[in-house]
């Protein structure tokens, strides 16, 4: 080895052993935090608003040459480690495991929680209602494909607030036990996942059966006892069922992202930058839309979603699914609403949260 390798690796070793004194210091600092939740009889530990603003300020400090996500990554999984020294949290999923929430659960809460994969939305809400998970979380809508209307119905009917956002990209691989996409017969995936990789399949296996199961995860399950199958499904599920790749990031549109919520049940403080969801009611009658809205544009409040979903609560009522920038304890945002409610049949917050960081 040349001499100047070696003195660059014992800097490097000197660095790290500097880090993790550091590291060893944080982890004892959020022990005394819980130490001092504990006392003031608080039994949330995780705090939402709290690692956005530390993530926040990992990425203004950065100043490359690592990027402001892959520096943020670091600090959320030493945040995540320090977390469960506090308490480990139990994260409900919509499974099975390998599927693209259970990445976005990673990605938000780092991978010093559990996971604990379930089979619908619905029981996603249910677990986190009755206390067996802490959080939950739920993918409620794709760039290519749109607005997942369960998680939507799901807010009708459930107590719970959403406490944060995850956004991932979805990048979705040609997945196989055979090496030979020749011979390939069928091909599984979630029916979105096949619509979102339309073109390429139409392209690439035009004359081979397509068959629509009920995740990525299982579709890589199923062509692992398969071998003349190929499942489309993203790279932890190519982990977890040993497949090779036949072809990689096959989706059409490269800048297919899936946004995710958070559930649980504490409402969230404000971060600084932060999002409110809402449910409004209203009567259809006309000039409801305009009146509804006028507020928002009064008061200088972005909205960044609008979706409408029948009520179920008579024919003609119309729930409003709308995200608007700011947190419910804002001056104007808490405005606009006291404005919208005199409008509306009835508004629900659905909760503010931080925007999403990573
Ligand atoms: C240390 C705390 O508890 C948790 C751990 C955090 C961290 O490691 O920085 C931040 C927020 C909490 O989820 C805290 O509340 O400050």
């Amino acid at each position: 080895m040349s001499d100047d390798l070696l003195s660059l690796r014992q800097r490097i070793d000197e660095l790290d052993e500097q880090l993790q004194a550091l590291i060893t210091e944080r982890a004892r600092l959020a022990e005394e935090v819980a130490r001092t939740k504990q006392a003031e009889g608080e039994e949330v530990f995780y705090r939402a608003e709290r690692e956005a603003e530390v993530l926040r300020g990992v990425m203004q400090r950065n100043q490359g040459p690592l990027s402001n996500e892959e520096m943020a990554r670091l600090f959320r999984e030493i945040m995540s480690a320090c977390l469960a020294l506090e308490r480990i949290m139990n994260i409900a999923f919509l499974g099975p495991e390998g599927t693209f929430t259970q990445a976005a659960a990673l990605k938000h809460f780092g991978h010093s929680v559990q996971t604990l994969p379930l089979g619908t939305i619905g029981d996603v809400f249910r677990e986190v209602e009755s206390g067996n998970a802490s959080y939950g979380v739920v993918p409620v809508e794709n760039s290519t494909e749109g607005v997942i209307n369960h998680t939507l119905d799901e807010f009708m009917n459930s107590s719970l607030s959403i406490c944060g956002e995850v956004e991932l990209r979805i990048h979705h691989h040609l997945l196989s036990k055979n090496p030979d996409i020749r011979n390939i017969h069928r091909v599984y995936s979630h029916q979105q996942s096949l619509a979102q990789c339309r073109k390429w399949l139409d392209m690439h296996l035009s004359q081979v059966q397509q068959i629509d199961v009920s995740s990525n995860a299982e579709a890589a399950r199923l062509a692992s006892t398969d071998p003349e199958s190929a499942a489309i499904a993203g790279e932890s599920a190519a982990d977890i069922y040993a497949l090779g790749y036949l072809a990689k990031n096959i989706e059409d549109h490269p800048e297919n992202t899936t946004r995710f919520l958070v559930v649980g049940k504490r409402e969230t403080p404000p971060s600084g930058n932060d999002k409110t969801s809402m449910l409004v009611y209203t009567r259809n009658k006309p000039g409801a839309l305009y009146t509804m809205l006028a507020p928002f544009a009064q008061h200088n409040i972005s909205m960044s979603r609008i979706e409408s979903r029948p009520s179920h609560q008579g024919m003609w009522n119309y729930a409003f699914f709308i995200d608007i920038e700011g947190h419910i304890e804002d001056n104007n945002v808490r405005q606009a609403i006291d404005e919208l409610e005199e409008s509306a049949s009835l508004v629900k917050i659905l909760g503010s949260y931080p925007r999403a960081v990573l």
